[in-house]
């Protein structure tokens, strides 16, 4: 059956073409955007969720989301997505962190300009037939400080723009780096020193728990008299009603907001006071940047749904079309290694270790992380995915490591992984022949080549006559049919270890008769999804 597509905001019909070009069925509501309770009664019955702004995608609406799989924000922001609450569930989040960037720093640009010559103001008078050519007395960008607040995609694109209008461009970036900083010709400052040198001061930073409220009623003593501020970041990071007063004194002579703590914006302190030029969230409201972002989120989802490429999640390493090709008996490997050692362990875990040994350590490792987690936290919980399981894991204590190391002994490449518990450690390691197909080579250090089939049956015994007549004996008794066998020993007489792939799984009363033997230290049905 296709993959279903819900669209719940204002996006382009091209998202639409693409998803039905793609053979992915479509359902195209941008009124639920606003229609919580309509979303809730449907979500159920999609794969695909793609929003823009309008649409919150909270704990709520996504813990009624039972068969969702991905949520796509044609956009760059994702503080309408409860990220958490998805990768818990396991629903890939993503974004289109390219598509409206210039847009958006060309809107903060135009702010600028408008603050500055006051044309709202300028345009509204003359509109109305006033000819007040005194009033509206401006200030030149060129030769002024511009500071600007967070030099990522549309910070740096603010920044070159800054500099081809001749301005002096400073910029506060606890990330961005010296080359950075030259390559986009500014100068890198500490927050303190743009807020004192600046005469325009533009933010183009996310709302966290660092950002939100960044300039305070402090922040606003320590700029330069006159400055003008311009926000098409996020609400928030401006205490609004501390700006209305600096305004008011005039310790501020503008501000140009396009983004507001509260949204839809019915209100603000900032509203009606002389030089606030002020825009409903349209940073991104372009012809050109909705037909972008419509496209990637659209195209993004559909190769998700369809092949399992994973672009500019926020909570998934991305992995290419490509990728996802060679990748595969790996990341399958990953899984099966995984679901040994979660079946085999019934104690908690405090650690698991992966070690990625010589051709494969050159592959996207934390795709195969969350293959290997996932596979031993699907033992316990069967909803667990590739998304959710390194969330899972962490939140129970678990520590992840992983190690890469040269090619050592036969094999091109192989994964090994460990598991610490209070108890003891175990590991497994397998690889992927020429074939394809995974294989395990290595369970508690002793050397094997088994097969991996859907029902499997391990055993641990002593190295002693008799182990595999007894296992054949019994099988055959019982009717399950045996389709490969593999034994290992660490040497002769000490510990060994066999792994049955049968054709289906070995029922209760015939483990029993095997523990009953006294032959074997430990017996234990396998069940590895090959599908
Ligand atoms: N008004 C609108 O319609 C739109 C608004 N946006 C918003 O614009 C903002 C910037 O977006 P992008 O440039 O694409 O993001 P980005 O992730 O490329 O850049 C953000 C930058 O902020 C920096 N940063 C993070 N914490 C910081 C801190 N405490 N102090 C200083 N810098 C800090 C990061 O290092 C990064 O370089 C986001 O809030 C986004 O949601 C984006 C598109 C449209
Ligand atoms: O979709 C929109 O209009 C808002 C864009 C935006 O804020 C974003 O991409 O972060």
């Amino acid at each position: 059956m296709a993959p279903k597509v819900l669209v719940s905001d204002k996006l382009s019909e091209t998202a639409v073409q693409i998803f039905r070009d793609r053979g992915i069925d479509v359902d195209f509501m941008p009124e639920l955007g606003k229609d919580k309770e309509k979303l809730l009664s449907i979500i159920d019955q999609y794969d695909g969720l793609a929003i823009r702004s309008a649409t919150k995608a909270t704990e709520k609406v996504i813990a009624a989301a039972t068969n969702l799989k991905v949520i796509g924000r044609a956009g760059i922001g994702v503080d309408n997505v409860d990220i958490p609450a998805a990768s818990k569930k396991g629903i890939i989040v993503m974004n289109t962190p390219f598509g409206n960037m210039i847009t958006t720093a060309e809107h903060a640009i135009a702010m600028m300009f408008a603050v500055a010559r006051q044309i709202p103001e300028a345009s509204a008078s003359t509109h109305a037939g006033k000819w007040e050519k005194s009033k509206f007395m401006g200030v030149e960008l060129t030769g002024k400080t511009l500071g600007v607040i967070g030099a990522g995609n549309i910070g740096g694109i603010v920044c070159e723009r800054g500099v081809g209008l001749k301005m002096k461009v400073i910029a506060y970036d606890p990330f961005l780096s010296e080359e950075r900083a030259e390559k986009l010709n500014v100068t890198k400052v500490e927050l303190d020193e743009l807020f004192k040198r600046s005469d325009f001061i533009t933010l183009h930073v996310p709302a966290t728990d660092k950002t939100r409220g960044m300039i305070s009623k402090e922040n606003i003593a320590k700029m330069k008299d006159g400055v003008r501020i311009i926000n098409c970041a996020r609400g928030g990071l401006v205490d609004e009603a501390a700006l209305a007063d600096a305004l008011k004194s005039g310790k501020v002579a503008g501000a140009a907001f396009d983004v507001f703590e509260v949204e839809p914006a019915t209100d603000s302190p900032l509203f009606n006071l002389p030089n606030v030029v002020v825009t409903p969230h349209l940073g991104a409201a372009t012809t050109e940047a909705q037909e972008n972002v419509a496209l990637q989120v659209a195209e993004q989802m559909s190769d998700y749904l369809l092949t399992g490429a994973v672009s500019n999640a926020l909570n998934m390493p991305s992995v290419t079309a490509e990728e996802a090709k060679v990748m595969g008996p790996w990341v399958k490997l990953s899984e099966h290694l995984g679901a040994f050692i979660g079946q085999m362990t019934d104690e908690a875990m405090k650690e698991i270790q992966i070690t990625y040994n010589g051709n494969v350590s050159q592959m996207n490792l934390e795709a195969l992380n969350c293959a290997a987690v996932a596979g031993i936290m699907k033992a316990t919980n069967p909803d667990v995915n590739m998304v959710s399981a390194q969330v899972i894991a962490k939140e129970r204590g678990v520590k992840i490591s992983t190690t890469t190391q040269d090619k050592s002994g036969v094999f091109d490449g192989y994964v090994k992984l460990t598991v610490v518990t209070d108890k003891r450690e175990r590991s497994i390691a397998g690889t992927v022949f020429s074939d394809g197909k995974p294989r395990f080579i290595q369970i508690k250090g002793i050397n094997i080549d088994a097969e991996i089939g859907e029902h499997m049956l391990y055993t641990t015994n002593e190295d002693v006559p008799g182990i595999i007549g007894t296992l054949g004996q019994t099988m055959g008794e019982n009717g399950v049919n045996i389709a490969n066998f593999t034994l290992g020993r660490s040497s002769a007489g000490k510990g060994a270890i066999a792994l049955l792939y049968v054709d289906e799984p070995v029922p209760a009363p015939v483990l029993k008769k095997l523990t009953d033997t006294g032959m074997f230290r430990q017996v234990k049905t396998l069940h590895f999804d090959v599908a």
